[in-house]
């Protein structure tokens, strides 16, 4: 759907040099809620720019649906971009117009007859919940609701893609929920394919299928959400993830485990099935071996469950020995002894 090849973008002002997007390939399929994140400065606006060519890449290439978006018309160019919806972090709504009005302003825009844009107004208004203020400006609404606006009209000329700039970063936690699940039903209703940046690790966890992450103009690390949660390789990625999952306790409880002379802690990370299996205590019994949760989670994600928990061991070294070797061919394991570099 969306296939970034080899792109780079570099701003240059007098003698400074910034290379905002360094040599990014990533494919975004039909139906995807991909979320890019990273830090400030990342990339992931102007990543996000030249998917409408907002910007131009200094090199590689940005194909939509297999065409290079690049080598159109500058007509060819205003119809895709017809075809692009866009939300943003502070809604971008005209205030001077009301809620119909920036609505249908897309609409009209496109030459579309009054009536027929009234009656998508109307619809439009009411799949996201706001029917009864088609008459109301912008300042007499909450954040929330101008973001609801910000979609109605996004979505007025029938997109394919979605792209969202922080779009819930300026709301509430209850309220970035309510927007989240309204781009999720954007998704689902429309086919439409969401594309949307943040620094927030729980709105990929929330909405997102697909994630990249970005980091000095670089993706860093890329893959279904299930996976990277499960097992981030990039130290980035895991601080992302531990801000929306504790997988360790603090550093604080650890040293106080080593200074209180604790056993070696390991790290067990399991998904799906297994976490209905007893495989910890099948296995250490077997080795009269026992076990001890320090600390641990089972949580869902994605619909599937994984769990990590952290275990010290009791018992003979070899049996314990054996103990890791035979969990290790059922579940990933990782000794635990640095907290700052995660994991081991
Ligand atoms: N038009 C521009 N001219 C010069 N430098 C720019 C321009 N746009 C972006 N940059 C620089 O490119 C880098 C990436 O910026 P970008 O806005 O894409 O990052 P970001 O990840 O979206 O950050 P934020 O979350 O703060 O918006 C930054 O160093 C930024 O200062």
């Amino acid at each position: 759907m969306i296939e970034f090849k080899n792109v780079s973008k570099t701003f240059r002002s007098g003698q400074k040099k910034v290379e905002a997007v360094k040599n990014v390939s990533l494919s975004i399929d039909q139906g995807d809620i991909f979320g890019i994140i990273g830090f400030s400065g990342a990339g992931k606006s102007t990543l996000l720019r030249l998917v409408n060519m907002l910007e131009r890449p200094d090199s590689g290439a940005v194909h939509i649906q297999g065409i290079d978006i690049q080598k159109l018309s500058a007509k060819e160019l205003r119809k895709r971009r017809q075809r692009i919806g866009m939300i943003f972090q502070n809604f971008n709504l005209f205030n001077a117009r009301t809620v119909a009005g920036n609505v249908g302003y897309p609409l009209k825009l496109a030459g579309i007859p009054k009536k027929e844009r009234e009656k998508k107004v109307t619809e439009l208004l009411q799949f996201v919940g706001l029917a009864d203020k088609a008459k109301d400006f912008p300042d007499q609404l909450s954040g929330g609701q101008k973001q609801r606006v910000g979609i109605a009209r996004a979505l007025a000329t029938s997109p394919d893609i979605l792209i969202c700039d922080e779009a819930t970063s300026a709301l509430d936690p209850d309220t970035t929920a309510d927007i989240l699940k309204l781009l999720k039903q954007v998704n689902q209703d429309f086919g439409v394919t969401i594309l949307l940046i943040t620094h927030e690790m729980h709105v990929i966890q929330s909405i997102c299928n697909k994630v990249a992450v970005m980091e000095a103009g670089e993706v860093i690390e890329t893959g279904n959400v299930f996976n990277t949660f499960t097992n981030p390789q990039h130290v980035t990625t895991q601080k992302f993830i531990r801000s929306v999952q504790q997988d360790l306790p603090s550093k604080s409880i650890l040293e106080k485990w080593k200074a209180n002379g604790g056993k070696k802690l390991y790290r067990i990370i399991f998904q799906g099935d297994i976490t209905n299996q007893p495989i910890l205590s099948t296995t250490t019994r077997k080795h009269h071996v026992d076990f001890n949760i320090v600390y641990g989670s089972v949580r869902e994600l994605q619909e599937r469950l994984f769990g990590n928990l952290l275990i010290s061991f009791t018992g003979d070294d070899s049996h314990i020995k054996q103990v890791l070797k035979e969990l290790k061919t059922i579940v990933k394991i990782e000794e635990v002894d640095d907290y700052e570099s995660g994991l081991v």
